[in-house]
């Protein structure tokens, strides 16, 4: 440290800074400290407390004003570390993660995606493959891509699925390339399934992926938000909501729980971004093996 403070004073002391602002005389020492006897000290008269013997040191040269002088100190710095700073950045790159948002049917889990990805567009939402028949204002290739159960059954063979199920009697799986392409791109993963889907995940991915379960803030706004979806008959109505009433003891095997509650879209996705900023934050990230 001394040897530092030396050579930082030596290099000062060549600059026109120095002229301006000269380091105090006495900051510096140019022998070496053990050699000086410690100051004595006094017991003053005043009932304040303990006095040096020796003048007050003075104070200390002003700060850099001009950016000249800044730039002077900046390489005077560099100088008396032997090395210049680097403006490589101190913290690790980003690496993509998956994050696997499921919930109960009717919850909401399409409508908080949606919205994420208007948000941010680094993100991927995995279009699922399906063998269910297209509802209206469906897209293919946006929603679902949608596929005869024959093509399916070809793409389980070929084992061209991440995950896959049989959701209220129709398949669903994830295609595990179109996750490859993205996450070489540097994309962030999004991936909505099932409970049984995010149980299937947890086994594959572990603790490397992200677990958000997306509930409604009760089980009577989730039948509203159902009936008002317009999508399912009565019978089939009945069987997502004894469903979910089962999906909703599973919660406890997730990372997060995010309340969607009725009208409150933007603060559910608010909160999912908070968990993937924190996320992206951590020190001891995830490792991802897929
Ligand atoms: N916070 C909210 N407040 C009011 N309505 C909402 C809210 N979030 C979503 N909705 C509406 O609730 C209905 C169900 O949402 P969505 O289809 O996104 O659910 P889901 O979880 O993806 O369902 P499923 O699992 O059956 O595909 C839709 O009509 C959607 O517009
Ligand atoms: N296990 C999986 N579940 C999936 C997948 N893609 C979608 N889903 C879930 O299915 C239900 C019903 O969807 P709907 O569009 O018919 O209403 C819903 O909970 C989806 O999240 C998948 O690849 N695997």
């Amino acid at each position: 440290m001394l040897l530092l403070t030396r050579r930082f004073s030596s290099v000062l002391a060549r600059s026109p800074f120095l002229a301006r602002c000269p380091l105090p005389p006495r900051a510096v020492p140019t022998t070496a400290p053990a050699s000086r006897p410690p100051p004595r000290r006094l017991m003053s008269s005043s009932s304040s407390g303990w006095h040096h013997s020796s003048p007050p040191p003075p104070p200390p040269p002003p700060p850099p004003s001009s950016s000249s002088d800044k730039d002077q100190l900046f390489r005077g710095l560099e100088a008396a570390l032997g090395t210049t700073f680097s403006s490589d950045p101190l913290a690790p790159p980003p690496e993509p993660m998956i994050i696997i948002i499921s919930g109960p049917s009717g919850v909401g889990k399409d409508a908080v995606i949606k919205r994420l990805q208007e948000e941010r567009e680094e993100i991927h939402f995995v279009v699922t493959a399906t063998s269910r028949a297209m509802r209206p204002g469906e897209v293919d290739g946006k929603d679902y891509h949608f596929v005869t159960k024959e093509e399916f059954l070809t793409m389980i063979e070929r084992e061209e699925l991440l995950e896959y199920a049989l959701v209220y009697g129709e398949y669903k799986g994830i295609p595990k390339q179109q996750i490859r392409d993205y996450m070489a791109k540097g994309h962030d993963i999004v991936l909505r399934v099932d409970i049984q889907g995010a149980a299937t995940l947890r086994e594959i991915l572990g603790e490397s992926a992200i677990f958000i379960f997306l509930v409604a803030e009760s089980e009577d706004a989730l039948v509203k938000r159902l009936i008002h979806r317009k999508t399912e008959a009565p019978d089939m109505l009945l069987v997502r909501i004894a469903t979910a009433r089962e999906e909703v003891r599973r919660m406890k095997h997730f990372d997060y729980v995010v309340v969607n509650a009725e009208g409150k879209l933007e603060g559910a996705v608010k909160q999912v971004e908070s968990i993937i900023d924190a996320e992206k934050a951590k020190i001891h990230k995830r490792r991802l093996r897929i």
